[in-house]
């Protein structure tokens, strides 16, 4: 077993042979509001389709597929609400609860979705999975391992060993040094669902509120910093559990939905170009 299996080996892995039924709510929070800005914000990536599907619905069709998830809330913006909710409808994705509206950074779109939560009467032992609408690929052994590791820990993500090994820097005037190494063994790059008990990420958010200036990218880092004796159980990720940030990343998705669907991109563009000359042909008559 190579180092970065043994890393991802010990971190938490699904029961999958018996997924034990849950007894509280089970909520998927669907992270669609972002805009694109390193993709392009004339044509939001959360609706932008891979594998001939909206990666959006990849998403949330991930957490619907999932027997134990009992509720999805989807966050979008102004831009992508109105496609995001036909898509919902023509694809009736019956546990999607409600569309909410998210804010100017993730943190202040999961801090609406919590908001809603608590409107709803969520019980603080419910389990609360937070997802990027645009890591499409994730597998179904990442959201039951998240489910389960919520039965021993308040908190968990989705983690993949690096194979690289980090630095973690500091400046120096204009430029960055190296302020330390940390163990390969120790480190993982971060993925989504990140999962927590309702009343842990709650309390975590509140306490962060207090501080204008803090901008996490994560939600784990919500509870590191502000529920420090709080463990964050690591839950084993993926290479192919992506997130879709540039446009560069869009060749990478479509392979990897080969890969899980069959589907061949060639296949498909050939399909494409005979409906766009069909189409010619039509207009030509
Ligand atoms: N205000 C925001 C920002 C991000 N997200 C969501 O969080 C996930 C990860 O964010 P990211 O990849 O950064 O998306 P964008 O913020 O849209 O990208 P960028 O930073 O390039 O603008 C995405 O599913 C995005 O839709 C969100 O719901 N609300
Ligand atoms: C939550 C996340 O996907 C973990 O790696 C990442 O922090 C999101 O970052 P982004 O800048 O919002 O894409």
């Amino acid at each position: 077993m190579t180092e970065n299996e043994r890393a991802n080996e010990t971190a938490m892995n699904t029961m999958a042979d018996d997924p034990k039924p849950q007894t509280v709510p089970v909520v998927a929070v669907v992270l669609a509001a972002g805009f694109g800005t390193r993709f392009d914000p004339d044509n939001p990536k959360q609706l932008v389709s891979v594998g001939g599907k909206p990666i959006v619905c990849w998403s949330i069709e991930a957490f619907e597929r999932c027997a134990r998830v009992s509720d999805i809330v989807v966050v979008v913006n102004s831009k992508v609400r109105e496609e995001v909710e036909s898509l919902i409808d023509q694809q009736g994705y019956g546990k999607v609860r409600v569309v909410i509206d998210g804010g100017a950074e993730r943190v202040d779109s999961t801090a609406a979705a919590l908001d809603t939560l608590a409107q709803a009467g969520i019980p603080g032992d419910a389990k609360i999975l937070i997802h990027d609408a645009v890591r499409p690929f994730v597998a179904q052994s990442a959201i039951d391992g998240s489910i389960d590791a919520l039965d021993q820990f308040k908190a968990a993500t989705v983690a993949y060993a690096s194979t690289d090994t980090v630095l973690l820097t500091q400046d120096l005037g204009d430029l960055k040094v190296v302020k330390s190494v940390p163990d390969r063994p120790n480190t993982f790059r971060a993925q989504t669902p990140q999962s927590f008990r309702f009343a842990t990420i709650r309390k975590a958010y509140e306490l962060a509120a207090q501080d204008p200036d803090f901008h996490p990218t994560d939600d784990t880092r919500v509870v590191v910093d502000y529920l420090p004796g709080e463990p964050v159980a690591i839950v084993s990720g993926a290479e192919t559990n992506l997130k879709i940030t540039t446009l560069e990343d869009i060749p990478t998705a479509e392979r990897i939905a080969e890969q899980l669907e069959g589907f061949d991109p060639k296949e498909a563009a050939r399909a494409r170009m005979h409906a766009l000359l069909a189409q010619a042909a039509g207009q030509m008559r």
